[in-house]
């Protein structure tokens, strides 16, 4: 079901366009990933679909509801890339204060985020004294309190390690999977965008592509097989005819469809190469594809 529309949003800052007419869908329990570039309106977009700023024309609905109306803020987060929380407080005040603007806070519900958010150790501490990662989940754990329909993280893995990194998407993934948590994030980290289920690549304010993961992958970005031999002739007589094949450098440069294909020839080919490479088709090559430039 559809959770979230927004229909030809725009906003403009005096002439500057940030964004400019994006249409979005997004349905119950998605992950959806905004990618771009710095400065692409990914920040904006986010802002608009959160109330925080007002759009310059178009239309937003959430289960029916508009960003003006309180109702709304009771069915997302926010964990914006700045955090909002209060230095001064402990990490325990800080959750306690944002539960305390709803009714009805399921106190299991908030220690088993504490728990899952490994806050429990530094529940007493002042947020100020707490790391970039422990900041990170705080905020996490301060935006999910109130059991949003609706999670939105701007840049959430940025400056995080592994570790921390693995902690929030394993909790958050939990979250998807019992409740149908919809998250909506920005992100360049491509590992993330790979894990969504739709993907809107945006790009000067607007949307350039949308469409899975699979599906931008087979459009823009093909898996490749490069491999080196002796007998080039002969190996060229083994591909199939409807891969495409590049001569580069001495080396095949091989389109082929899937990872089983490419064990499969290569077997077949084994005695004729003397080395090869495999390469899965990524986010860069989508991006590089579309704009004609790396992502930043
Ligand atoms: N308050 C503002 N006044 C004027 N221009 C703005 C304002 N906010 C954003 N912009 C401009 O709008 C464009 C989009 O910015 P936005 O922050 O949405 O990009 P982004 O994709 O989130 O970038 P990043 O990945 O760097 O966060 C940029 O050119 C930016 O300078």
């Amino acid at each position: 079901m559809t959770l979230l529309t927004a229909k030809s949003i725009s906003k403009t800052y005096r002439e500057k366009v940030a964004v400019n007419h994006i249409d979005l869908t997004v349905k119950e329990g998605q992950l959806i990933a905004f990618l771009g570039p710095n400065g692409a309106g990914k920040s904006t977009t986010i802002n608009m679909l959160t109330g925080l700023i007002q759009t310059t024309s178009g239309e937003i609905r959430l289960a029916g509801l508009d960003p003006k109306q309180k109702e709304y803020h009771h069915k997302i987060g926010v964990v914006f890339q700045n955090s909002v929380l209060d230095g001064q407080l402990t990490v325990q005040q800080n959750i306690q204060n944002r539960a305390r603007m709803y009714k009805n806070i399921d106190l299991d519900f908030e220690n088993q985020l504490i728990d899952d958010f490994g806050l429990t150790t530094i529940l007493d501490q002042r947020y100020d004294t707490l790391s970039g990662g422990q900041r990170r989940r705080v905020d996490i754990a301060r935006a999910l309190v109130h059991q949003p329909d609706l999670l939105f993280l701007d840049e959430p893995s940025t400056g995080l390690d592994i570790q921390t990194r693995k902690v929030i998407w394993g909790t958050l993934e939990k979250l998807r999977e019992t409740r149908g948590l919809t998250i909506i994030l920005t992100t360049h980290y491509l590992e993330e965008a790979e894990e969504a289920d739709f993907v809107y690549v945006i790009d000067h304010g607007e949307v350039i592509a949308h469409d899975t993961v699979k599906q931008l992958k087979e459009d823009y970005a093909q898996n490749l097989l490069t491999i080196e031999s002796e007998n080039k002739d002969a190996v060229l007589a083994e591909i199939d005819s409807s891969w495409s094949v590049v001569q580069e450098k001495g080396s095949l440069l091989i389109k082929v469809p899937n990872e089983h294909d490419a064990i499969d020839f290569l077997q077949r080919v084994e005695p004729l190469i003397t080395h090869f490479e495999f390469r899965h088709g990524n986010m860069d090559d989508i991006f590089m594809a579309l704009t004609g430039k790396e992502i930043r």
